[in-house]
């Protein structure tokens, strides 16, 4: 396993309030892990720190030298008289290491290349958004919540096609999720955010966790009969995700 990532004690305050204290986290290659946590909890505030955005932190946070970061945010705008279609949307990237067609075609869109994108469903412009980040062949993934904006069953789609990636490419995801219960069969690891770490480990694990049933109330754990996780990963052996504290 290669190791991507690795924030240890990481501690953030911004204007005397604390916004994350005592994240520690380590995201292996080939592995997604999966933030979820109540609005304001700081996984926003986490991801920036992890692309460099958000400043003044305590602790340290890790990178592979040279790591490749593939960013895709949480919405885009744009101006809707911009004529600007898919492809030269895609074009603008820096640091391409494939070509926008093959790009297209990872997340199977490549009917969408002349679309405008002011024409974009919202779930095609997620596509996009991935494809894009896709680009430059990223080491690292870091979506903040994906799926935003996209219905229940495009959601199931974009995640299963995120964790469908992963196993192509061979990267890792850090990625940011409301929904638990729709995360759970792409996701490895998860963590459960409020400040602090309040759980983590699997996702059925979290699901069951009571510090997660008292944030997110019980209805999760109805919904693990339907959405159930397969893999091989096994924390209490790696201990690749460690809460600290
Ligand atoms: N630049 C800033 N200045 C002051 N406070 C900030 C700043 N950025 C974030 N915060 C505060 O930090 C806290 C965490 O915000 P953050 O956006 O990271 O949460 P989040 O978990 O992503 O929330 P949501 O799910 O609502 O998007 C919030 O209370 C927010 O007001």
């Amino acid at each position: 396993m290669t190791k991507l990532l690795e924030l240890t004690d990481v501690g953030l305050n911004i204007e005397h309030n604390v916004i994350l204290e005592d994240i520690s986290l380590v995201l292996e290659r080939g592995e997604i892990l999966t933030i979820v946590g109540p609005n304001g909890a700081g996984k926003s505030s986490l991801i920036k720190l992890v692309l460099g955005l958000n400043r003044g932190h305590s602790g340290t946070i890790w990178q592979k030298p040279g790591l490749r970061i593939g960013y895709v945010p949480q919405k885009l705008h744009i101006d809707s008289v911009l004529p600007l279609t898919v492809a030269r949307f895609m074009s603008l990237s820096h640091g391409r290491r494939i070509t926008v067609a093959q790009a297209l075609a990872k997340v199977g869109a490549e009917r969408l290349a002349d679309r405008a994108m002011q024409a974009l469903s919202g779930g095609e412009m997620q596509r996009i958004l991935l494809a894009r980040a896709l680009m430059m062949s990223p080491e690292l993934l870091i979506l903040d919540e994906p799926a935003q904006g996209v219905d229940v069953h495009g959601q199931t789609e974009l995640y299963a096609l995120i964790k469908q990636l992963t196993d192509e490419l061979q990267c890792g995801v850090l990625m940011v999720s409301h929904d638990l219960h729709l995360v759970m069969a792409s996701t490895h690891k998860v963590i459960c955010l409020n400040q602090h770490i309040c759980c983590h480990g699997e996702p059925e694990t979290v699901a069951r966790h009571p510090e997660f049933a008292r944030l997110f109330g019980r209805p999760e754990l109805a919904q693990l009969a339907v959405y159930t996780h397969h893999h091989d990963c096994d924390d209490e052996h790696h201990g690749d995700v460690r809460h600290v504290g």
